[in-house]
């Protein structure tokens, strides 16, 4: 089926997204699979969000994707790793979208006051260290407007956090962590939450 919904897609032809995605391949480094991609991208395009906040840039290609999706939207990112930082660095500044996109090298929570100066944002994409997401959230949801959406990636995290005694035992923590969190964003009386399962699993809020 998903062979067939890559045929029947609408492929971004923008050159820098297919360089980036053979990179992240080569290089092992984590980016949003595409099914997510679809439904973070359906959510903002909904939500008309055209101020998006990026926890865990990577080599910047979610942030491609979203600013190449929407056509006057504006991606603040935050990449914790020098050396991911200047990978995203490459590919962005050589875009046509890199006007759009601001790129910030250090630990998000160390630019909270920066972050602030550009609120209200109209959507939060949560997709960095895994075990902070309820920390992430508690500092950047009230950037975001009412009304405005929290999306969170790896949720379900391969399946684990329905049984984290399944999972090798270095990530049985991190899987009960997860399980943790879920719990709270699905409950927390400020969010309309609700838990999709595509790809690693996509956790999607309303700000109320
Ligand atoms: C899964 S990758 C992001 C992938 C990217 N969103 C994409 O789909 O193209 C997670 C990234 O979050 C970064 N990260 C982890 N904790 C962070 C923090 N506290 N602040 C900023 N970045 C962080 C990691 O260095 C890593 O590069």
């Amino acid at each position: 089926m998903n062979a067939y919904l890559e045929r029947l897609r609408k492929q971004n032809k923008l050159p820098e997204l297919g360089e980036m995605r053979l990179y992240a391949k080569k290089e092992n480094i984590p980016i949003l699979e595409e099914e997510s991609m679809q439904l973070l991208l359906q959510v903002l395009a909904l939500t008309n969000a055209e101020r998006v906040l990026e926890i865990g840039s990577a080599i910047g290609y979610s942030a491609l994707r979203m600013a190449s999706d929407g056509s006057r939207r504006k991606i603040t990112t935050v990449e914790k790793d020098r050396k991911r930082y200047e990978e995203a660095r490459f590919f962005l500044t050589r875009s046509s979208y890199r006007q759009s996109i601001t790129l910030l090298n250090g630990d998000a929570f160390d630019y909270e006051e920066d972050i602030a100066k550009g609120r209200p944002y109209d959507a939060l994409f949560v997709d960095a260290a895994k075990s902070h997401n309820q920390s992430f959230i508690e500092t950047f949801s009230p950037h975001v407007k009412r009304g405005g959406v929290i999306v969170v990636d790896n949720v379900l995290f391969k399946g684990w956090v329905a049984n984290p005694l399944e999972a090798p035992k270095r990530l049985q923590k991190l899987a009960r962590n997860i399980n943790a969190f879920n719990e709270w964003f699905q409950n927390h009386p400020g969010f309309a939450t609700k838990i999709h399962a595509v790809g690693d699993g996509l956790a999607v809020g309303i700000k109320r």
